[in-house]
């Protein structure tokens, strides 16, 4: 293999896909990207009634298309920085701008080949197939899917970037300056818990996460002990730490991962913690599910228990991430060159495929979905 060729920057990408969930803008937009997200995933109308209310509860806003924006335009500033020409489109799977907003985006621009930055730093269905297959799915609609790939603008992927050493650290400052906001309202950070959550998921989804890799429970378990030694480290403390979740939806019947984050809380409550810190290590930004579960529902928890509770920031625009992500798109750049490069990863595993296995994290074990996927080795040209 040639050595690495780093003036050669970005090459041979002519755009950054910055590829997200979207949610909605308005109240008339929240029961249309409800139907857009759930389209034949057994969620309860029971369930999708109250994920309205917590929109409504909210002017019918989802921060995160900001937060998107935020994020493009941070990403754009520290292209710029490194002298690196590289266009940065926005796109959702689930809102406008669609994915096919974003591609007629890049074909207008003249872009050939993309690589797209999905904002989920864990592999599973839901935070890399599921991105994957709508591209796709998008593609083949637009009469641009070929039998060895897309046919129109090519796509790659970056890596799922949990166990990055910029994603770790912008966790692990943002949970320092929880600790030190909780003394400031009045608790303990001397002798605070540290409680890691994330998005849950089915337990089905997670068994399907761990073909070729960790599945997505032990990449969170990883990278929280990371964080967990870093803060300990500088606090002066060895602090006590949890993963627990949030989120859940899907029949009550079937089994999700927990403990959720409230009933989590409960016990620890039950065993005389009195002080706390909530760090959502599973979201990239304080999109929904932070704002409603861990800010509106998991805090009043912790103060009906008798509670001091502080939520931690998440990774956001914090520059030690968004100059993580940079380095992730001239990585893959490298990789796209055929160059043998190092590729930064901390914890007990190493830096994830950005091409993936047939079988990598579909939704059910063993039950491919008919449905194709990008950047997939047998779809790779
Ligand atoms: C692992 C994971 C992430 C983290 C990775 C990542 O960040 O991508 C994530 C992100 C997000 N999920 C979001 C919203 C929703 N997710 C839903 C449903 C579901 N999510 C799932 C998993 C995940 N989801 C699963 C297994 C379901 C069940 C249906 C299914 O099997 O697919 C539903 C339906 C109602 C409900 O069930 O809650 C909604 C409205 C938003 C937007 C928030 C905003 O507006 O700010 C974001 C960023
Ligand atoms: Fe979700």
């Amino acid at each position: 293999m040639p050595s690495t060729s780093p003036e050669l920057g970005v090459l041979p990408y002519d755009a950054l896909l910055l590829y997200s969930f979207g949610g909605p803008d308005k109240p008339e937009d929240v029961v249309p990207f409800l139907r857009n997200v759930t389209a034949g995933k057994g969620i309860p109308d029971s369930r999708l009634e109250a994920v309205g209310e917590h929109y409504y509860a909210f002017g019918g806003k989802s921060p995160i298309n900001e937060q998107n924006l935020a994020l493009k335009g941070a990403l754009e500033k520290e292209l710029a920085e490194r002298g690196l020409d590289l266009p940065v489109v926005w796109g959702n799977r689930n809102w406008a701008p669609y994915t096919t907003d974003a591609i007629d985006e890049l074909e207008a621009m003249g872009a050939k080949r993309a690589v797209a930055l999905v904002t989920s730093a864990y592999s599973s269905y839901s935070g890399c197939r599921q991105y994957r297959e709508d591209l796709a799915t998008v593609l083949d609609r637009r009469g641009q899917l070929g039998p060895d790939g897309s046919t129109g603008v090519q796509f790659d992927k970056i890596r799922s970037y949990f166990n990055t050493p910029g994603f770790v650290q912008g966790n692990a400052d943002a949970v320092v300056e929880a600790f030190t906001r909780l003394g400031d309202d009045g608790g303990d950070p001397a002798v605070a818990r540290l409680v890691f959550v994330t998005h849950s998921v089915p337990a089905t989804m997670e068994a399907a996460s761990g073909v070729g890799h960790a599945t997505y429970r032990e990449q969170h378990l990883d990278i929280c002990a990371l964080v967990a030694q870093d803060v300990s480290a500088r606090v002066g403390r060895t602090v006590e730490w949890d993963l627990a979740y949030c989120s859940r939806s899907g029949p009550p019947h079937q089994p999700w991962l927990d403990p959720d984050v409230n009933d989590h809380l409960g016990v620890l409550a039950a065993d005389g913690v009195r002080d706390v810190v909530l760090a959502p290590v599973g979201f990239v930004s304080d999109h929904m599910e932070v704002a409603y579960d861990l800010d509106t529902e998991a805090l009043a928890t912790a103060r009906e228990l008798g509670m001091a509770a502080v939520r931690a920031g998440t990774v956001g625009t914090r520059p030690e991430f968004v100059r993580q992500l940079v380095d992730l798109v001239l990585e893959r750049a490298a990789l796209a060159r055929g160059e043998d490069v190092e590729q930064a990863a901390v914890g007990s595993f190493p830096a994830f495929p950005s091409v993936t296995p047939p079988d990598c994290c579909l939704r059910v074990h063993e039950q491919p979905s008919g449905i194709p996927a990008l950047c997939s080795e047998d779809m790779h040209r």
